[in-house]
C-alpha cells in the first residue's frame, strides 16, 4: 500500500485539476488558483466547473486562494507540482522566489514566447539551480486523466532524488511514470508535438486524407528530433512517450485543443475567434512563433513549424501553406 503524500498543485486549469483529482484518491492534495472568485465556485460545487466541467472532487482534494497554505501545506516532504501553463510559469516562479521549497515539478508544454526558453531554463533563471526540479510530461488529455482511465508519464529531472520521489507519488492507480535525466528532450517533445498538432487538425480539415497525416506525423517527429538535438536533447528520447507518444496522441485525438485550432484555421475562422471558442490555451500557437525563431537562430531545418507560423502569423492561407509544403525540392530522408 502507498504511503499518503501532502501534494500542492499551483494554477487550477483543465490540467492541474485533472492531475488533482488524480492524485487525490491516493493523497492529501491541495489545488491552489489565484482567482478568488474561481476557488469559492470550485469549494461549493466540488468541481471545476470552468475549465473541467463534470469531474466531481475526490475528498482527498481541497481547493484554495492562499498562496502560503499552498506552500505550508507540502512542508518538506511534499511535492510542489506547477501547473500554469508557460506564459503563467514565470510570475509564478517570481512568488516562490526566496521562499523554502522543497522541491518542483511542473506539466506545462512550450517554450516562453519571449525569450525563446524552455521551462527548466525559465526556472533556473527565476529560482537559480539550487531547488530539485524537473518536468513531468507525456501522452495525457485531462478528461481521460480525470475519469481514472490508463496513462503513461515521464518524469525527467537531474536530480534522481527528485525522480524517484515523483514516481514513489505519482505512479499508481493506472498511471504509470517512467523517468529519465534527459530534461531538455522531454521538454521540446512537449512543446513541438503541439505545433504538430496544429499542422495536422489543417491538414484533415482540408480533407487531404490518412497518408498525409502519417507523414505529417512522421517528418514532424524528425522536425522535432533535429531541433531537440540541437538544444541538446537524446535523440532516443524523441522516439519515447514524451516524443512520439505524445505527438501521436495530440495529432489524432480530436480532445486537443491545438488539433482543433487547426481544424479551426482549415474551416477559415480567424484565430483569435478559434482561440477565444477554445476557452483553454493552446500552447502550440505561441509556441509556433517561438520555435520559428530560434530554429532560424540555430540554423535547424523546420519547413512545418515554419509553414504552421505561416499560417498562424503571416496570414498564409492553409491551402497555400500545403502547396509550398509540397513543393520542396525532394531530399534524402
Ligand atoms: N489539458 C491537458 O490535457 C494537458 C495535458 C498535459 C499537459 N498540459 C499542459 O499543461 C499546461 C496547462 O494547461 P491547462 O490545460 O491546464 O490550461 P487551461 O487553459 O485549461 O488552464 C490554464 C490555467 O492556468 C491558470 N494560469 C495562467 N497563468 C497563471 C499564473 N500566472 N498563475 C496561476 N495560474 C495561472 C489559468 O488561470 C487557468 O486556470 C499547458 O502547458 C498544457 O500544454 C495540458
Ligand atoms: O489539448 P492539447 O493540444 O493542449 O494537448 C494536451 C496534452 O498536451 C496531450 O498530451
Amino acid at each position: 500500500m502507498q504511503a499518503q503524500s501532502k501534494v500542492s498543485i499551483l494554477g487550477a486549469g483543465a490540467w492541474g485539476t485533472a492531475v488533482a483529482i488524480a492524485l487525490a484518491q491516493r493523497h492529501d492534495v491541495l489545488l491552489w488558483a489565484r482567482d478568488a472568485a474561481a476557488v469559492q465556485d470550485m469549494q461549493q460545487a466540488r468541481e471545476n466547473t470552468h475549465y473541467l466541467k463534470g469531474f466531481p472532487f475526490p475528498a482527498g482534494l481541497q481547493v484554495t486562494a492562499d498562496f502560503d497554505a499552498a506552500l505550508a501545506h507540502v512542508g518538506q516532504d511534499g511535492l510542489l507540482i506547477a501547473s500554469t501553463p508557460v506564459a503563467g510559469m514565470r510570475p509564478l516562479l517570481a512568488r516562490l522566489k526566496g521562499r523554502d521549497i522543497p522541491n518542483l515539478v511542473w506539466l506545462c508544454k512550450g517554450f516562453e514566447y519571449e525569450t525563446g526558453l524552455l521551462p527548466h531554463q525559465v526556472v533556473r533563471e527565476v529560482l537559480g539551480g539550487a531547488v530539485p526540479a524537473g518536468v513531468l510530461s507525456g501522452p495525457s488529455f485531462a478528461q481521460e486523466v480525470a475519469r481514472g482511465l490508463p496513462c503513461a508519464l515521464t518524469v525527467a529531472a537531474e536530480s534522481k532524488w527528485l525522480r524517484e520521489m515523483v514516481v514513489s507519488i505519482v505512479h499508481g492507480n493506472g498511471m504509470r511514470v517512467y523517468s529519465c535525466d534527459d530534461v531538455v528532450g522531454v521538454e521540446v517533445g512537449g512543446a513541438v508535438k503541439n505545433i504538430m498538432a496544429i499542422a495536422t487538425g489543417c491538414a484533415d480539415g482540408l480533407g487531404l486524407g490518412l497518408n498525409a497525416r502519417a507523414a505529417l506525423i512522421t517528418r514532424g517527429l524528425a522536425e522535432i528530433t533535429r531541433l531537440g538535438t540541437a538544444l541538446g536533447g537524446q535523440a532516443s528520447t524523441f522516439m519515447g512517450l514524451t516524443g512520439m507518444g505524445d505527438l501521436i496522441l495530440t495529432c489524432t485525438g480530436d480532445l486537443s485543443r491545438n488539433r482543433r485550432v487547426g481544424l479551426g484555421l482549415a474551416e477559415g475562422k480567424p484565430l483569435e475567434q478559434i482561440v477565444a471558442d477554445l476557452g483553454h490555451v493552446a500552447e502550440g500557437v505561441p509556441c509556433a512563433k517561438a520555435v520559428r525563431d530560434l530554429a532560424l537562430r540555430l540554423a535547424v531545418d523546420m519547413p512545418l513549424t515554419n509553414a504552421v507560423a505561416g499560417v498562424l502569423f503571416d496570414g498564409v492561407p492553409p491551402k497555400t501553406m500545403v502547396a509550398q509544403l509540397l513543393a520542396r525540392d525532394p531530399r534524402g530522408e
